[in-house]
């Protein structure tokens, strides 16, 4: 299993997502990406197995973990690095015990609610969005802001789960969602939708090496 490096999350849909969906991943990469998540909201299982398929063969060897959103199934029989999981899919604990200790488990919180019993044996990254509206998720909860992002990323730090960000994040605001406490940041449309994904990656990853340098 390759660990996840949360710092740069490219979440990407490699089913009704970019025409050249795997270019979008190898470009992201070689722009600064840390991991990629595989989101495909309205595939089939088939479709999304094959995708993950897909994008884990890019990666090979290049110590990039790749997750597959809400399908535990899925990303066992692919053998992907971890499963990202929300209120409509299998609670972490239950995840974990079909999985083992050696799957990635995401978790996603768009409030304080959802930081209630989040166990950091098990769970070892939150998604806290969206931070701010986007087209991409059309029935995410509402956006926290920043100060609700500030707020959530400083529960997780009392737990001792890593955090990033997500929703609406692009290389303008990325300094300013950074400052709020999280230790990095997923994109899905500034990075997949954007004209050059390896510049796009390249700009948010100029913005985070800024903060870790100072
Ligand atoms: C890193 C990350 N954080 C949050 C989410 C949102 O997950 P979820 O609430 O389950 O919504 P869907 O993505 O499944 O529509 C995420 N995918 N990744
Ligand atoms: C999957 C998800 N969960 C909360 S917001 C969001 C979409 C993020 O996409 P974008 O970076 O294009 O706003
Ligand atoms: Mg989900």
């Amino acid at each position: 299993m390759t660990p996840l490096d949360p710092r740069l999350y490219l979440v990407v849909d490699p089913v009704h997502g970019p025409a050249d969906p795997l270019g979008v991943v190898r470009a992201a990469v070689e722009g600064g990406v840390t991991a990629v998540q595989v989101r495909a909201p309205r595939a089939t299982g088939l479709a999304l197995y094959e995708a993950t398929l897909g994008v884990l063969m890019t990666l090979r060897g290049r110590g990039v973990a790749v997750v597959v959103d809400d399908r535990l199934d899925v990303a066992l029989a692919a053998d992907a690095d971890g499963v990202h999981l929300g209120r409509h899919d299998l609670p972490p604990v239950a995840a974990a015990r079909v999985a083992g200790p050696d799957l990635a488990i995401g978790w996603s919180v768009t409030g304080p609610d959802d930081l209630e019993g989040v166990d950091p044996a098990v769970v070892g990254l939150l998604g806290i969005g969206p931070v701010f509206s986007t087209a991409t998720k059309p029935d995410a909860a509402p956006a926290t802001g920043l100060g609700g992002l500030r707020r959530l990323a400083g529960e997780a730090a009392a737990l001792g789960v890593p955090s990033v960000a997500i929703g609406g994040i692009d290389a303008g605001n990325a300094a300013d969602v950074l400052a709020a406490g999280v230790d990095g940041l997923a994109v899905s449309s500034a990075i997949a939708a954007a004209p050059d994904p390896g510049a796009a990656a390249r700009a948010l990853r100029a913005v985070i090496d800024r903060r870790v340098t100072g």
